[in-house]
C-alpha cells in the first residue's frame, strides 16, 4: 500500500472519496471542520445509485481539525470549495514540507493555477469529480449520479491508482485537461439553475423551462469558448455542442433521448443549492463567473451567465429562492436580448 492519503476540506466530496478509499484499505486521514467530524465518529455509510453500500465503522477513519495531519501524506486531495483554494494551498505549504502530490478534486477551471502558484516545487494535478454526493440522512453519503473520476495524465498518480480502482472510483487519465475542466464547467452551469429552482436536480431537469434556462447558459458559454479558441471535452455521454439542442426538446422527448441525464437520486441537489441552503457563499464566481471573465478576455459578451451570477449573489444575501422554470427562463431570455 502506498503512502498516506490526506483529504483537505473533508465535506461531502472529501468524506465520500476519503471514506471509500479507507474502506478499500488505504491509509487515509481527513482534515476538515468540526461540524463534519461526527460523520466518522459514528458508522459512516456510503451508498450509490447502483445499490452499492459500504460501511466505515465508527472511529476507524481519522478526522482531524488540525492540518498537521498532512505532515506524513504522500497524496493530498484538495476538496475545499474554490474560494478556499488559496487558503488550502497555504495550509499544504505550511504543514506538508515533504511535498506530497496534490490532486484538486474541485469544480471550476482556476483551482489548478492557484495551487501551482502557491505550491512551487509540488506536483499539483488537476482532477474532476463528475458525480453528485448527497447526504440523504445523518451518517450516510450517497453517490447520487453517474460518472467516473478523471485526472490529468501523469505518472505521479501511479502509486494510488490501484486503490482508487479498488474503492470503486477508478480514475481515467486524460492528456489534455483544460478541455475536460471546461466540459465539466458546462455541466456545472446547471448548479445555479438548480440552486435558483429550489427543487431537486431530477425534478428540475425533467422540466423543460428549467432546461431551456440551462440551454441559454450553455449555448452562451459555447460561443464564448469558441471565441477563446477552447474546445470543451465530452465528459458525459452527450457531446457539449449537442447539449443546448437536447435540453430544449419537450419533456417526453428529453426523457427518451437523455435518460442517463435523469439517472439522479430524486432528492439530490447541486452543491450550490446546498451552499445557499446552509447560508454559505457559493462557487458561482468560479463557474458562471469564469464564463463571464473568459468572454471579457475574448472580447465577446456573456449577459446570461452574468445575470445568473447576479441572481445567485442576491440569493446569497436572502432566503434560498424558488424560481419557477417560466420565471427563470423569462429572466434569462430578457438578459440574452
Ligand atoms: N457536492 C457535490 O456533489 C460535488 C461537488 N464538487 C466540487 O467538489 C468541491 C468540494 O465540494 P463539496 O464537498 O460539496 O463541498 P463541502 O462544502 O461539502 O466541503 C468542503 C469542506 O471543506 C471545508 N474547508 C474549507 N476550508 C477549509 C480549510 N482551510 N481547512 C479545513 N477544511 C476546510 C469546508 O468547511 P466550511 O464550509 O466551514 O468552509 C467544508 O466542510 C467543490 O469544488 C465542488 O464544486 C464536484 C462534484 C460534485
Ligand atoms: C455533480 C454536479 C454536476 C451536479 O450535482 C456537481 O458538480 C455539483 O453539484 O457541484
Amino acid at each position: 500500500m502506498p503512502e498516506r492519503i490526506a483529504v483537505l476540506g473533508a465535506g461531502l466530496i472529501g468524506l465520500y472519496i476519503g471514506g471509500a478509499l479507507h474502506a478499500a484499505g488505504a491509509d487515509v486521514s481527513l482534515v476538515g471542520r468540526a461540524r463534519m467530524r461526527p460523520y466518522t465518529e459514528s458508522t459512516l455509510v456510503l451508498t450509490d445509485l447502483d445499490g452499492g453500500r459500504t460501511e466505515v465503522p465508527a472511529g476507524t477513519l481519522e478526522y482531524s481539525l488540525d492540518p498537521t495531519a498532512l505532515s506524513d501524506a504522500g497524496l493530498v486531495l484538495v476538496t475545499v470549495k474554490s474560494a478556499d483554494t488559496a487558503a488550502a494551498a497555504e495550509i499544504v505549504a505550511a504543514n506538508a514540507p515533504q511535498r506530497p502530490v496534490v490532486l484538486s478534486l474541485q469544480n471550476g477551471v482556476g483551482n489548478l493555477d492557484v495551487l501551482q502558484t502557491l505550491l512551487p516545487g509540488y506536483d499539483v494535478v488537476a482532477g474532476m469529480v463528475p458525480f453528485n454526493v448527497a447526504n440523504p440522512e445523518p451518517g450516510r453519503l450517497h453517490r447520487a449520479s453517474e460518472g467516473g473520476l478523471m485526472a490529468a495524465r501523469t505518472s505521479v498518480l501511479d502509486p494510488w491508482l490501484p486503490v482508487f480502482a479498488a474503492a470503486g472510483l477508478p480514475v481515467t487519465l486524460r492528456a489534455d485537461f483544460v478541455p475536460v475542466q471546461w466540459g465539466k464547467l458546462l455541466l456545472n452551469l446547471n448548479n445555479a439553475v438548480n440552486a435558483l429552482s429550489g427543487v431537486p436536480l431530477r425534478a428540475e431537469l425533467s422540466r423543460r423551462a428549467y432546461r431551456q434556462s440551462l440551454a441559454l447558459l450553455v449555448a452562451e458559454a459555447l460561443r464564448v469558448l469558441r471565441a477563446a479558441g477552447i474546445q470543451p471535452a465530452r465528459v458525459t455521454k452527450v457531446p457539449p455542442h449537442v447539449l443546448p439542442t437536447l435540453l430544449r426538446v419537450p419533456d417526453a422527448v428529453f426523457t427518451r433521448l437523455a435518460g442517463a441525464m435523469l439517472r439522479i437520486d430524486p432528492e439530490a441537489r447541486s452543491s450550490m443549492r446546498e451552499d445557499l441552503a446552509a447560508g454559505r457563499r457559493t462557487e458561482v464566481d468560479h463557474l458562471n463567473g469564469a464564463v463571464v471573465r473568459l468572454a471579457q478576455r475574448a472580447g465577446v459578451r456573456a449577459p446570461v451567465n452574468q445575470a445568473v451570477v447576479d441572481l445567485i449573489h442576491a440569493a446569497e444575501h436572502g432566503p434560498p429562492p424558488s424560481f419557477t422554470g417560466d420565471e427563470l427562463y423569462a429572466r434569462l431570455s430578457a438578459a440574452a436580448r
